[in-house]
């Protein structure tokens, strides 16, 4: 695949950092994901595909310590907290960059490393909101919408962090130097919407949401002042058939018209069939396939259950130097975990 033999430590956090992680994960990176110890009550990350998951305490000394070792034999990090937290505990990219030149130090925040907020907790309404995005979303005369968290924590936060990283890697093959990746997700929905901001002169969206209505008839499809109009009219005509019926008069044409489709519909759905464009793991779940296709060196995403926090710990560290020794006593001092599968079931 396209990423082996990329080594990626990924500090485990809300849903942003998570997709980041199994999008390198799904295209062959070695993704170890570093889970707080102790554990907490619930294990947030739905998007561990392809993970092994490392429990380390990174408040005690020891736990820090370790992580930095680790780093020093990866080749990304991903951390995922506000502006501050890894400088407190020792692990700034000042620190891990001069003990590993070539580390890719990805910070995937909100508000980015600077400026007024970079403190400052936020969700991903509040980041679509701050980038312009969210006033944009919306019915007239209704507020404005955020669709679900997709667009400021995972396309301009999560994709945008991969891409970031995959920028920086093609760079180090050419300086042999890492760098701080500074992915913020204002900047990162704002960048998504580059569309609607360069077109801007073009009239299509500078004016209310829904604005202008008072016409009785049919005009051109640009008339913006006559869309209410036409959207009631095309509501009551659709309103006359199933969902079935029409995709069998659209179907094969050229008119733009496309069912809204469940979850369920959606991955039953004939296109999406064909193209495989659904996975089903071993658990019966089903999932999007990793995007895009690539035709030589494709996504080949694992189809084992998500990993449980805590039970690669010791083949991890094992595997990054550390010996039998220094495990048993990271165990014995509880700076790490273990879990086997069959305690979490
Ligand atoms: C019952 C079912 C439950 C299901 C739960 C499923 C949950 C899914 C949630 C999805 C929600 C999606 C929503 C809509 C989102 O928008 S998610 C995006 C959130 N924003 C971000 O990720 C931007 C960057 N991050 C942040 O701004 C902040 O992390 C945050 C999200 C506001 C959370 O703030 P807060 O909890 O105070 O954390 P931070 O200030 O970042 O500090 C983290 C603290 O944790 C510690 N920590 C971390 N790892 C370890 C470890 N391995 N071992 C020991 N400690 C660890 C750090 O040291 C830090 O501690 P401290 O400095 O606070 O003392």
């Amino acid at each position: 695949m396209a990423l082996s033999g990329l080594r990626v430590l990924e500090l485990a956090g809300l849903a942003p950092a998570p997709l980041c992680g199994m999008i390198l994960a799904d295209f062959g990176a070695r993704v170890v994901r570093v889970d707080r110890a102790p554990r907490s009550a619930v294990a947030a990350d739905a998007q561990g595909r392809g993970k092994r998951s490392l429990a380390l305490d990174l408040k005690r000394p020891a736990g820090a310590a370790a992580l930095r070792r680790l780093c020093r034999g990866a080749d990304v990090l991903v951390e995922p907290f506000r502006h501050g937290v890894m400088e407190k505990l020792g692990l700034g990219p000042e620190v891990l960059l001069q003990e590993n030149p070539r580390l890719i130090y990805a910070r995937l925040t909100g508000f980015g490393q600077s400026g007024k907020y970079a403190k400052s907790a936020g969700h991903d309404i509040n980041y679509l909101a701050l980038s312009g995005v969210l006033s944009k979303l919306g019915r007239k005369d209704e507020n404005p919408y955020a669709p679900v968290n997709l667009l400021a924590d995972f396309a301009g936060g999560g994709v945008m962090c991969a891409m970031g990283i995959i920028i920086a890697l093609y760079e180090r093959t050419k300086s042999g130097k890492g760098q701080i990746v500074d992915a913020s997700m204002v900047e990162g929905a704002a960048y998504l919407s580059s569309f609607l901001w360069k077109s801007q002169n073009l009239g299509l969206w500078n004016r209310p949401r829904g604005l202008g209505l008072d016409s009785n008839k049919l005009p051109s499809q640009l008339s913006f002042s006559d869309w209410p109009k036409m959207k009631k009219m095309f509501a009551s005509i659709f309103a006359q058939k199933t969902q079935t019926e029409w995709c069998s008069i659209f179907d094969s044409t050229d008119a733009c018209v496309t069912p809204v489709l469940s979850f369920d519909d959606a991955a039953s759905h004939q296109h999406n069939k064909q193209r495989g464009s659904f996975i089903k793991n071993d658990q019966e779940e089903i999932s999007p396939r990793p995007a895009p296709l690539l035709s030589r060196t494709p996504a080949v995403p694992s189809f084992k259950r998500d990993p449980f926090i805590g039970e690669h710990t010791e083949e991890i560290l094992l595997e990054y130097g550390f010996t039998k020794q220094e495990i048993a006593k990271l165990h014995s001092d509880k700076v790490i975990e273990f879990s086997k599968p069959k305690a979490n079931l």
